[in-house]
């Protein structure tokens, strides 16, 4: 069944994403042919109507060929110093490729740690809009440069993910080298394409290998995640190759088409919840767990039983239950050193030993996000492949 399709070629608002191996030359040299063929797609789009945020990684990528690097550099430094210069360069050919068409581009750069605080997600919400608003194409990466190890994305596919919810798009196009999610490697015999997931059900049993090039990064797991963060928030989502990208925006049949399950949540719980990752622990009592996770409520010093890693108030923690589960991630508003002594003790006792300012919530519940079903591990899923990766 392919009739929701139509709703991509509806789409009034749409986000699409394209990765670094659809962009750049094996030798790390924009491709500008390829450019400028999606260039010419999005630009039509533009042109019938439609708003279009453009999602491009390719900075490391479009780098490494004038730095004279053959591979993406394993530290995390040389990757930003090519994240720089590629970054200039990509944008420079999308607008020379855009101008073609009449058409102005914006560059709009985003660490995830910027999204969830309240005063810069609005900021980026705004900005957006208004460059839509003037007719302008965004061209969204992530803040290669500033964005350190703890806080990246590393991969843009998540990130495409959340500014589709941040723009409140209708649609997601993520492009990449392959044509569509298999139901294992597709380079290995016996994989089979997937045309439509309406559910998570429909995943069960899939294989979602790591990067196929040496310039990719999330693969399909972060593709995948990436879908079921927009489908959860009522976003239409394709994934199929760069080469398709005009029958993906005209509804046809290509690639595979995630249905969409669920109702737009907060924005900003949405990046806390996928964009970042805990910068430490909290562990809480159970009745603490039933207060934050069922009865919505905020995190008080006497639920709190133990801290670990060291956190600055501001930071994003994460609350584990007993068990070790992570249950929920909030903004904190103490230092990590600070908690040991506030815990187990109410907030009435606080305030009168250590002053009206130790009477307020460890995390208040506008800045906490339940994480349904809890998790065993830290959010992060994207591990950059380094020199030891394995090209093709
Ligand atoms: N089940 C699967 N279905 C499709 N592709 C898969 C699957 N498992 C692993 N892959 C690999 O994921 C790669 C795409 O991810 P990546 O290299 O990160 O692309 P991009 O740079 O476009 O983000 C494909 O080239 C493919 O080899
Ligand atoms: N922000 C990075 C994205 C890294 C990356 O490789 O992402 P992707 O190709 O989408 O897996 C860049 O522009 O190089």
């Amino acid at each position: 069944m392919e009739t929701l399709r139509s709703a991509v070629a509806d789409a009034r608002r749409i986000v699409v994403k394209v990765g670094s191996s659809s962009l750049t030359t094996p030798d790390g040299a924009i491709d500008e042919d390829r450019i400028d063929t999606l260039v010419d797609v999005l630009a039509t789009r533009r042109k019938a109507g439609s708003e279009v945020v453009f999602v491009s990684s390719g900075a490391i990528a479009a780098g490494l060929g004038p730095l004279g690097l053959s591979r993406r550099p394993r530290d995390l430094a040389t990757q930003q110093a090519a994240a720089s210069v590629g970054q200039g360069l990509l944008v420079a050919r999308y607008s020379a490729s855009f101008h073609r068409h009449g058409l102005g581009v914006g560059q709009v750069l985003l660490t995830a740690d910027d999204m969830m605080r309240r005063a810069h997600h609005g900021n980026a919400q705004r900005t957006l809009r208004a460059l839509l608003r003037l007719g302008v194409v965004p061209i969204v990466n992530e803040n290669d440069t500033v964005a350190t190890d703890e806080i990246r994305f590393g991969d843009n596919d998540r990130l495409a993910a959340l500014v589709a919810h941040l723009v409140q798009a209708d649609a997601l196009v993520l492009l990449s080298d392959v044509d569509a999610l298999y139901t294992g490697d597709p380079r290995l015999p016996g994989s089979l394409r997937i045309s439509d997931v309406r559910s998570p059900a429909d995943l069960a049993g899939v294989q979602t290998g790591a990067a196929g090039t040496k310039v990719g990064t999330g693969g399909m797991v972060t593709k995948v995640e990436a879908a079921r963060i927009a489908t959860g928030a009522g976003v239409h989502t394709v994934l199929t190759s760069a080469g398709a990208a005009e029958q993906a925006l005209a509804g046809e049949p290509v690639g595979t088409y995630f249905h969409p399950n669920g109702q737009r949540p907060p924005t900003r719980m949405l990046w806390l919840a996928h964009a970042t990752t805990g910068q430490g622990k909290i562990v809480i009592d159970d009745g603490a767990v039933q207060a934050v996770v069922h009865r919505r409520k905020s995190l008080l010093p006497a639920g709190v039983v133990g801290v670990k890693g060291d956190f600055a108030a501001g930071d994003p923690v994460d609350l584990c239950d007993s068990a070790g589960r992570t249950v929920a991630r909030g903004l904190v508003h103490y230092d990590a050193a600070e908690i040991p002594d506030l815990m187990g003790r109410s907030t009435r006792w606080l305030a009168r030993e250590l002053g009206p300012e130790y009477e307020r919530e460890i995390i208040h519940r506008d800045d906490l996000v339940i994480l349904d079903p809890p998790r065993s591990e830290t959010t992060r899923t994207a591990a950059a492949p380094d020199e030891t990766g394995d090209g093709r």
